[in-house]
């Protein structure tokens, strides 16, 4: 496991940085004897199998694109496949691995394309996505040149599909680490960090956000991503147990109010750039998450709230600087 992480520890030149890496490899030890047993174990086994093709072309672009299908015979396409199926459910994407299409429950371009035309470039930035899922979005922050990029999530399995993806383009240049923000110190050492979909599982959103001021540079740019509900800055949704059919769902503030904490925290100039409700074409069982999905989570009679009763699903992205 530390082995993985070679390239990310010779690439990084700041001391808080360096510090943190050198506890890294124990917190990671901790991590890899917890989730030594069940599906991780056998997604592992999975991962290990996953044979050595020839790659010739790398796509980084709204399907993130490995391998021609041409490069592989039948045989080991159907192995690829069989291989890959066992790391179901593809949440985030969409993938394509030597013409295999990984087509995923949600359209993780969507949400690209939303935000993309309105962060700062990230060319040449070294880039954290706070709560990265599969790593969609690692793949198009690298597209946008970034120098350096690095994921963190706690979930096994999507830190699995990670490695599945990346197999393929091994590009030393992406990570993630299979942690979360709790376990993060604080770097402020990012030029651009991201946090999308996470808020609203936090119990301390608060917390949260001056968690990831104190992972940016003074200077750099904060792209959060989140629920909302419509509102004035008084406006913060609690939801009851369960949200979506969603049990770890905790504050849903209006865009004014998140505008507004992250005045309070310090962070200048928050500007939100898109609101969108989300679509049953964004999200949607698939092949490859056979799952119930947004569909399921609505009112069958009135699209405009949840199964529960509250509004439907609307996400915003903001932007602001620390
Ligand atoms: N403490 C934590 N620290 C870091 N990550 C966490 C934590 N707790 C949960 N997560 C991770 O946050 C991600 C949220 S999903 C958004 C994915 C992507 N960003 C997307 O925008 O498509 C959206 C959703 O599940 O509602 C999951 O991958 C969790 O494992």
């Amino acid at each position: 496991m530390t082995d993985l992480f070679t390239p990310f520890y010779q690439q990084i030149a700041s001391n808080r940085l360096a510090h943190w890496l050198q506890t890294l490899p124990a917190q990671l030890a901790h991590w890899q004897k917890d989730a030594l047993h069940g599906d991780f174990h056998r997604w592992q086994k999975v991962l290990a199998q996953l044979p050595e093709t020839s790659v010739s072309q790398i796509e980084l672009s709204d399907t993130i694109r490995f391998g021609l299908a041409d490069a592989i015979d039948e045989g080991q396409r159907k192995r690829i496949e069989y291989l890959l199926r066992q790391l179901m459910p593809w949440r985030k994407g969409p993938f394509n691995i030597h013409g295999i299409q990984i087509d995923t429950e949600w359209r993780s371009d969507w949400k690209w394309h939303r935000l993309q035309p309105h962060i700062q470039s990230l060319k040449h930035r070294f880039v954290l996505d706070v709560g990265c899922g599969s790593g969609y979005h690692l793949w198009r922050m690298r597209e946008a040149e970034a120098d350096f990029v690095v994921g963190i999530d706690p979930s096994q399995l999507f830190y699995s599909q990670f490695e599945a993806i990346k197999h393929f383009n091994p590009d030393p240049k992406v990570h993630l680490l299979p942690i979360g923000c709790d376990d993060l110190p604080e770097l402020q050492a990012f030029d651009t960090v991201f946090s999308m979909g996470v808020l609203y599982h936090r119990r301390s959103p608060l917390e949260f956000l001056q968690q990831l001021k104190m992972q940016l540079r003074p200077g750099g740019e904060l792209v959060l991503e989140t629920l909302v509900v419509e509102g004035d800055e008084h406006t913060v949704l609690v939801p009851g147990e369960r949200y979506a059919k969603m049990r770890n769902v905790w504050f849903i503030p209006s865009c004014a109010a998140l505008c507004h904490w992250l005045k309070r925290l310090g962070f200048k100039n928050p500007r939100v750039v898109d609101c969108s409700h989300t679509s049953v074409q964004e999200q949607r069982a698939t092949a490859w998450m056979e799952n119930e999905s947004l569909i399921d989570f609505l009112d069958p009679n009135d699209h405009s709230k949840t199964i529960e009763g509250y509004p439907a699903p609307l996400r915003a992205v903001i932007v602001a600087e620390r």
